[in-house]
Order: structure tokens, then C-alpha cells, then sequence
């Protein structure tokens, strides 16, 4: 094996920086063994040249390449081009899966076959208003709309802004249409600029960040404030940064929002077709609002340096979290005394990030790097770890506390709940499945654990892997090759070098235990009409899918990065407006930041990202302003996996996220992985859940959710029948599967313990228990008969019984054992009877059909029981049929426990906070502008 690539220089040093950043005692150092590879993969990703290694097993899936400036006139690009030049649009936040993926791959010819002769859907194109004859004919039917409204309405009723507090005015019409936490938003900005500051608005995705920043624009420009240190009356030249996918995004919403303005779009997507520097010196004089890349500002950095800006925003500016990259570098050199960043995602890996963002915002507000880290982030991811001192808990919570209070000025953060009394979003389930594994894929899996290279870096490499970059070539790569088995295995099988073709067969989704998991979702989805966003990493992936799309008439529409720039905000509009298109397939990179995607209601991350930030950014494509449907969101990991690792780390990091954005006395971190835990599967699928039994309280009671009818879903009569229908013939073909009904069975026996406890203690005699068994015996045949649609069946045996109050008495009798035997004949003569009186139509089937695998549902719902409903659980049920192991509730995962510490503890950790701060006060060097 060749592992020369793995040790070229950028990657020593990107290695020796995260050693450093986490080398605080040698026991933090071996919890953050893990971590390290993701600091090097994240940051190796950032730098180019990428890591080359050969392993010809390990070799990854093909990239998703940056969502890149590359231009193709297809929207179904040719799987065999070659990816689009990395330095073309550097413009989303790298994964480290990408760093093993980002290898010169040799495809076979043909190897996939996924019918790309697909008719592309139509593109809705935003123009810019590079062009002065553009700019002047929107101006014009702007100006006419406005006055056939004006003169529709009646003469105006007075000024068309509105004074507001602390002397900002709004144009009425925009203002009147923002939430109020929006206008909140738009007066801290208002605030930020009085003292010349810059700030994060850092709301959650989907809360309308890019509104907020295009009204305060506005108003700004309606005041008009005149300031010593500023040389622009309203709002000066401006430069917005963002993600490639979001730039058209952006253009639609000036133009929606505040039409006067002029937006030119510095990217090869937008109309200007001549010299970017021309464009940019233009802009610059005629106080337009410049719109590009990150990409695009490293190539036009000289340039864009050239003049000064009012305003820098940085759209996802998360994409700076990395305070080395390049790119950070370049957008704090561009000249402007307002800097504002927005991001759903402040913190997403470590506290370093977080630094560097507010040296963007803020520069020097928090030190230099060196203090912070010592006094900041290192106290605080001490205090953290499971295993922490009272003393190290106590001073990581009064640290984080010190570091909310000097950010909390300069971040404005709300959360969907918090504001939801301004908006109204609808319901939102997010579930973690844990899905077993294939056959095929357990015997790969489990031989490749066992292979000579996994041998090696046990053997040899967890002894020294931390100062071995070569080693950690080698992990890194055998960890992409455990995530391919786990995705698909032929994602491992037939790796280039392989010498049969494999055309025919590749991908056969009954090969992966995930994809099984969502061939079953999706069938139900298109049943019950709603519409599904499919993320995952890699294209080769997504084209899997496509090939399966194909293969099972689901109508589809794909973007990845290789879908140009120019088509993306048309496939958007496409699928939002066009509800024939079922699926929606995007890489987590390219479709999961900034776009709107209400048009689903049902998301499926299929893979999870080491960093939590990721899979969050797309889950909240669909759960935004706009939405009126619920929105189930699924996660999907290989139970017992190195998935399964990934989430805990996603967990972890959200957590120590969460204790600086959010609540400082979160608490609950836990131990990281090591090596050996991260090279294992336990041999049973229930043993393997390990991350369900850490957070058992959060574990899907899918009974009990039912009967507390969380999910409620769409009411209708026609899609139930439909849902029935399907169910019926998904259940005949689930009962031919020796699949293990895990909850039921959890359910039942716990049931049974009740029971026989209560008969003990009742002390009924031999006989009498032995009756008293047969009639629960006999009420249970009833519950199997009338799973579904019985008013007879449901619910316990006591429950049975008390449904008439001649039983209850019986069942009192029983349990005071006061019976006769007679009375208990009688009882069991009208279980029988009851039985036999049963019409074939309620009798536990659903159109005549006996659905065994469906949780029960009653058309007669006895006191205090809801009715369940009649969307997701039966989905839910069909989930451990279909090989899902547990399911989580996501959200209640990251809640954090709280803990009190002593008095003398306290007042010490109070002592290291105000050291701290002290410490960073002396190493800030706060920058004046000066125009
Ligand atoms: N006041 C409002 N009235 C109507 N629609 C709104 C309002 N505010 C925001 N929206 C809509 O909500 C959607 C989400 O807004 P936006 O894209 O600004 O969110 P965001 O916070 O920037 O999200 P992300 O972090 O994912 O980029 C957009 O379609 C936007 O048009």
C-alpha cells in the first residue's frame, strides 16, 4: 500500500494544529483521538490539494465535488465528466467524507446504469441587474405595478414609511409584512450599526435571516442616518457572500422584497458577462449591492480589495469557521466597517470556530487564539467530558457563562420554539433508525474488520496513531470504507480495479439494509402523497437512488454538485411548485444549505456527517417559514456501526455547542470512541444499539406514541383507505420475513409481568390462575384477530375486561379473589362468545386482509384513550419489519441534564472565569475603521 499522498505538507501541519489545539492533558488527548481525524478531514478538505491515497479496497466513493461555478447545459450531468475544478467554486462546508472522496477516480464505463436521457425539468432563470437596460426595465415595471395598485387602493393614505424606535424608518409595506421577531432583528441590526459594530444573526435555518437583512437595507435606506464616521447617506456599496446554490435564491428575494435596489451578481451564473473587475469597480461607484461566491472572492480578492464597502455580509458564514482557510483570510481583508454574518449553524465542531467567526464580526473581541483557547475553549471541553472533576465541571460551566456574556451583545440567536408564537410552523418529528444490516453487508463488513489493514491499525496504529500521520491516512481510509459497506456494499465490492463489470445488478437495494428501510418509506410516502427530500453524501449514492427511482416509477428531480449553478434556483422552483415530482435527491452539501424546499414534507438524511451541523442544515430545508404540512424527518444509520459512532460524536459536539449558545449547565457529554470501538460490530442487531441504550429515555415508544397521537397527520378518509390498502399488501409480504417485532414483544412481555404481578400479590389460588390465564389468553387471540379496525380488541387485558361493568366486576372479584368458579365460566363463555360474534369486516383485517404487522387501531377508542392516528404509525410499526432495530427521538437526545455544584467549587470556577476574561481583554487589539 502506497501512502505517500497522506503526508504532504498541508496535511502535517493541519495535523500537528489539531493535536495542538486539544493537547491539554494526555487523558483529554486520548478522549479526543476521534476528533482529531475530524479536524483533519474537515480542514483537509478546506485546503487543496486533497489526500491521494491508493488502498484499492478503501478507495471511496466518488465525490460530491463543490458546489461549483461549472456550467453544463444538462441537468442530468454525464456520470462519466470529469468533476468540476475544485477552484471554481469553493462555496460549502467540506466534509471529511469528501477529503477520502476527493480522489482521481477511474470509472468504468457505464458501470451504473441510471438512464440520464431523462427530459430535464424546466428552469425558472433570475436575471440580475448587471445590466443597466435589465435594471431599468424591472425599475419600470416596478414603478407601473406600484401605481396601478396605488391607483386600485385610493388616493394614499399619508407616507408610505413608518417612523420607527431610535429613529429608524421602514417602508410600510415591507415592515408591516415581518414577524415580530423579525422586526426584532431588524432593530438589533439597527443598533449594531449606530455603534459602527458588526454582529451573527444567528437564527435557526428557516427563520427568514435573509428577510431580516434585506428590510434593515431598506429601512436603512429610508433613514438615511448621516454619521461622522460614515461616508454614505442610506446604504453604501455592499457585498453579500453565499453558497453558489443560494446566490439566485438571494437576487429573488431583493427583488420580492426591496425592488430599488440594485443587485448585480459577481458569479458566472449571473448576466455580467464581461470583466469582473469592471463589475465590481461599477458596482462599487453605483452603490450596488454586490452578490457572490466564496469562491469568488479568493479568485477576485484584488479587485474586491481595490474599494471600500458599507456593508460585507456573509451568508453561512459558518464557511469561515476554520480560522487558517484561505478564504477566512481573504473576506476579513475586504475593506468595510460593518461586518454581518449569518448562520443557523454558529458552532458546529469546536470552540476554535466560534472564535473565528466573531474575529470575522468582531475582530479581536475575543482575543487572539492562543488565550482564547486556553482560557475558553479548553476549560470548557474539560468540564464537558464525562469523566470531569467537580472542580473541571464547575469552571467549564462558569467559563461558558463568561463567554455568552461577552458574545450574547453581538449574537442574535432565536430558535423555531422560541418564536413560536409569531409563527405558526407545523408539527416536526425527527427520528433517529437504527437499521440492521443486510446479510451480505454484515459478512463485508465483518471481513473487512477482520482484514489485514483494520488488523494493522489496531495492532500498531492505536499505540501511535496520534503522532503518525500515516497512520491516520490509514484510518481515515478504513473508516470510508466501513461507511461504504454501510451505505451499499457495492459501493466496496465494485471499486475500480474490480474485474467484473457489475452493470446488471449494482445497487440492488435489497442488498442494503438502509436502502430496504427506504424503498418501504417511499412506497407508503407516495401512497399517502407526500413528498420526499433525499440526502446523502455521495454522488454515486444519489445515482444508486436515481437507477431506483427509475426502476420503481418514482418521478424525481436530482441536484448534486456537478448540477450547474444556473439550473439549481429552477430545479428549486420546480419541485416546490410541481407536486407530480415524488423525490427530491440532493447531496447534504449542495442542496442542504440555504435552500427552500417546503414543497416536501418528509426528509430522509440516508447518511450522517461527523459534523452535526451538516445533516441539521439539511433537515431544515423543508421544516421552514412556508410549510403548512407536518414534517417527519428520519435519520438513517447502521445499527452496531461505525454510523452509529458518527452520531454520537454529532451528539457530543451539539452538546458542547449548545452549552455556549444556549444553556451553559448542559452537561451531558460523553466519553469519545476509541479505536477499538470504532472497528466493531456486536453480533446481535439488538445487542448493537448502543447509542439507544445511552439515551433510553429518548428511545420511540411506539405504542405509547400512538396512544398519545403526537404525530398528527393529514385526516383524510381517501388517503387512510389508500394507506390501508398498501399496508395490507406490504404486511403480506413482511409476514413472510422472520423479522423480530422488537417493541411488540417488549410491549407484550411487559404486559404479562403486570399481570402475573398483580396476580401474586393477589394470591389467587392454582385453579383460579390457571382461569384467569385462559381468559387472557383468550382476550389476546382477540387482540391479534382485531388488530386493526376491531372494536372489540384493544388495549390490555384489564381494559378487555373492563369494558362492561359486569366484567369489571368479575375482574375486581378475581383480583380481591372473591370469585366463584361459576362467575369465572361465565366470564370465559363471553370471552368465546365474544370472539365467535366478531363480523369478518371488524375483525382485525383491513379490507378483508389479516395485517398482522400493524399496531391495532379502534373505531370505538374506550374513556381517556385518544385515536391514534392515522398517518406515520403505521409506518412506524412496518419500520421493525422492515429491519429498524430502535428509533430516537433526535431532540430529546440533545437534551442536556443540569447539575449543582458546591459552594467553595463555585466560587472558584468564578475565579478562573474572571482570570479568563482578563486574560482575553489584555489580548484583544479591537480594530478602529477609518474610512
Ligand atoms: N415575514 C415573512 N413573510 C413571508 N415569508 C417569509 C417571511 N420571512 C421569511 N419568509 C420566507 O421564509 C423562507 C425562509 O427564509 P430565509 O431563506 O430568509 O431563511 P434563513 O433563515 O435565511 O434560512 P437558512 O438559514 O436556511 O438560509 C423564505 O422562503 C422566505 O421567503
Amino acid at each position: 500500500m502506497d501512502f505517500s499522498g497522506v503526508a504532504n505538507q498541508e496535511i502535517q501541519s493541519l495535523i500537528s494544529e489539531g493535536i495542538q489545539l486539544w493537547s491539554t492533558s494526555q487523558e483529554v488527548l486520548e478522549q479526543q483521538a476521534l476528533k482529531e481525524l475530524e479536524i483533519l478531514a474537515e480542514e483537509a478538505r478546506d485546503k487543496q490539494p486533497p489526500v491521494i491515497f491508493d488502498l484499492k479496497k478503501a478507495s471511496p466513493e466518488e465525490h460530491e465535488p463543490n458546489s461549483s461555478e461549472h456550467e453544463s447545459n444538462s441537468l442530468e450531468p454525464d456520470p462519466n465528466s470529469p468533476e468540476p475544478d475544485d477552484d471554481s467554486g469553493s462555496d460549502y462546508i467540506p466534509s471529511d467524507a469528501e477529503l477520502a472522496e476527493r480522489q482521481p477516480t477511474r470509472r468504468k464505463k457505464g458501470r451504473l446504469k441510471t438512464a440520464s436521457k431523462r427530459k430535464p425539468a424546466a428552469t425558472l432563470k433570475v436575471t440580475d441587474d448587471a445590466l443597466e437596460e435589465n435594471y431599468q426595465a424591472r425599475l419600470e415595471q416596478y414603478y407601473t405595478r406600484l401605481e396601478q395598485e396605488l391607483q386600485a387602493v385610493g388616493p394614499s393614505e399619508g407616507k408610505d414609511y413608518k417612523k420607527l424606535k431610535g429613529g429608524l424608518k421602514a417602508p410600510k409595506d415591507a415592515w408591516n409584512k415581518l414577524y415580530e421577531y423579525q422586526k426584532e432583528g431588524v432593530y438589533w441590526l439597527w443598533e449594531l450599526h449606530q455603534r459602527s459594530s458588526g454582529g451573527l444573526l444567528g437564527d435557526e435555518m428557516g427563520l427568514g435571516k435573509t428577510v431580516q437583512i434585506i428590510a434593515f437595507f431598506h429601512a436603512l435606506q429610508y433613514s438615511r442616518p448621516i454619521s461622522n464616521h460614515c461616508k454614505y447617506v442610506g446604504l453604501g456599496p455592499t457585498i453579500i457572500v453565499c453558497p453558489a446554490t443560494v446566490i439566485h435564491q438571494w437576487v429573488k428575494h431583493f427583488h420580492e422584497w426591496s425592488p430599488e435596489f440594485r443587485v448585480v451578481v459577481l458569479h458566472q451564473s449571473g448576466t455580467h458577462q464581461g470583466q469582473k473587475a469592471k463589475l465590481i469597480a461599477e458596482g462599487n461607484r453605483n452603490k450596488a449591492i454586490l452578490i457572490t461566491t466564496y469562491a469568488a472572492v479568493l479568485k477576485y480578492k484584488g479587485n474586491l480589495c481595490e474599494h471600500s464597502w458599507h456593508y460585507l455580509v456573509l451568508d453561512e458564514g459558518h464557511i469561515i469557521r476554520n480560522p487558517s482557510a484561505k478564504v477566512t483570510v481573504a473576506v476579513k481583508e475586504l475593506r468595510t466597517p460593518h461586518r454581518i454574518m449569518l448562520t443557523g449553524s454558529p458552532m458546529q465542531n469546536n470552540l476554535t470556530e466560534l472564535w473565528s467567526l466573531f474575529d470575522f464580526t468582531n475582530p479581536g473581541m475575543l482575543g487572539n487564539l492562543a488565550v482564547f483557547t486556553e482560557h475558553f475553549a479548553n476549560p470548557i471541553l474539560q468540564g464537558g467530558f464525562a469523566n470531569a472533576s467537580p472542580m473541571q465541571e464547575a469552571t467549564a460551566l462558569s467559563v461558558a457563562s463568561t463567554l455568552k456574556n461577552v458574545i450574547s451583545p453581538f449574537l442574535l440567536r432565536r430558535m423555531k420554539t422560541d418564536v413560536k408564537d409569531h409563527i405558526q410552523l407545523p408539527h416536526k418529528s425527527e427520528q433517529v433508525l437504527f437499521c440492521s444490516l443486510t446479510e451480505q453487508q454484515r459478512d463485508i463488513y465483518k471481513d473487512y474488520l477482520m482484514s489485514e489493514h483494520v488488523n494493522n491499525i489496531l495492532g500498531r496504529g492505536a499505540k501511535r496513531w496520534r503522532s503518525d500521520n500515516f497512520m491516520k491516512g490509514h484510518l481515515l481510509m478504513a473508516i470510508t470504507a466501513l461507511r461504504k459497506i454501510c451505505n451499499h456494499p457495492d459501493l466496496f465490492i465494485h471499486d475500480e480495479g474490480d474485474d467484473v463489470a457489475p452493470e446488471e445488478n449494482f445497487g440492488n437495494y435489497k442488498n442494503s439494509g438502509k436502502m430496504v428501510v427506504v424503498s418501504a418509506l417511499l412506497k407508503i410516502w407516495r401512497k399517502q402523497g407526500h413528498r420526499t427530500l433525499l440526502f446523502s453524501q455521495g454522488r454515486i449514492m444519489l445515482r444508486i437512488f436515481e437507477a431506483f427511482l427509475q426502476q420503481h416509477g418514482y418521478k424525481y428531480l436530482k441536484m448534486d454538485g456537478a448540477t450547474s449553478v444556473g439550473s439549481r434556483q429552477g430545479l428549486i422552483d420546480t419541485f416546490n411548485q410541481d407536486v407530480s415530482y415524488q423525490v427530491f435527491l440532493l447531496t447534504t452539501r449542495v442542496g442542504g444549505l440555504g435552500v427552500n424546499l417546503t414543497g416536501a414534507n418528509r426528509v430522509i438524511i440516508y447518511d450522517p456527517d461527523w459534523n452535526p451541523a451538516t445533516d441539521s442544515q439539511a433537515r431544515e430545508r423543508a421544516w421552514r417559514i412556508g410549510q403548512d404540512r407536518p414534517v417527519t424527518i428520519y435519520r438513517l444509520l447502521c445499527a452496531g456501526t461505525v454510523e452509529e459512532k458518527m452520531y454520537q460524536r454529532q451528539v457530543w459536539k451539539q452538546l458542547l455547542s449548545n452549552k455556549v449558545l444556549i444553556d451553559p449547565t448542559t452537561n451531558k457529554f460523553f466519553k469519545s470512541s476509541d479505536l477499538f470501538d470504532l472497528f466493531s460490530l456486536p453480533e446481535s442487531p439488538k445487542a448493537s444499539i448502543e447509542t439507544a441504550n445511552i439515551f433510553r429515555e429518548s428511545r420511540v415508544k411506539i405504542m405509547e406514541k400512538i396512544k398519545r397521537n403526537e404525530t398528527p397527520d393529514v385526516d383524510e378518509s381517501e388517503k387512510v383507505r389508500a394507506m390501508r390498502a398498501l399496508a395490507r399488501k406490504i404486511s403480506q409480504s413482511l409476514t413472510k420475513e422472520p423479522a423480530i417485532d422488537a417493541y411488540r414483544l417488549e410491549l407484550e412481555e411487559e404486559r404479562q409481568q403486570k399481570l402475573q404481578e398483580k396476580a401474586k400479590l393477589k394470591h389467587l389460588t392454582a385453579q383460579e390462575l390457571v382461569e384467569f390465564n385462559r381468559l387472557k389468553t383468550a382476550v389476546r387471540e382477540d387482540e391479534d384477530k382485531n388488530t386493526l379496525d376491531g372494536d372489540v380488541a384493544g388495549g390490555s387485558f384489564e381494559e378487555a375486561l373492563e369494558r362492561s361493568s359486569k366484567s369489571a366486576a368479575l375482574y375486581r372479584k378475581i383480583t380481591t379473589k372473591q370469585i366463584r368458579p361459576s362467575e369465572l365460566k361465565a366470564l370465559k363463555a363471553k370471552g368465546r362468545k365474544r370472539r365467535c360474534s366478531m363480523s369478518p369486516d371488524t375483525s382485525g383485517k383491513i379490507d378483508g386482509q389479516l395485517v398482522k404487522g400493524l399496531v391495532k387501531r379502534e373505531t370505538k377508542a374506550p374513556p381517556k384513550r385518544h385515536k391514534p392516528s392515522k398517518g406515520d404509525y403505521i409506518l412506524e410499526h412496518l419500520f421493525s419489519k422492515k429491519g429498524v432495530a430502535a428509533a430516537l427521538e433526535h431532540e430529546s437526545v440533545l437534551r442536556g441534564g443540569q447539575r449543582q455544584q458546591s459552594l467553595k467549587v463555585r466560587s472558584h470556577a468564578d475565579e478562573k472565569a474572571v482570570q479568563a476574561l482578563d486574560a482575553l481583554k489584555k489580548s484583544r487589539r479591537l480594530k478602529e475603521w477609518k474610512w
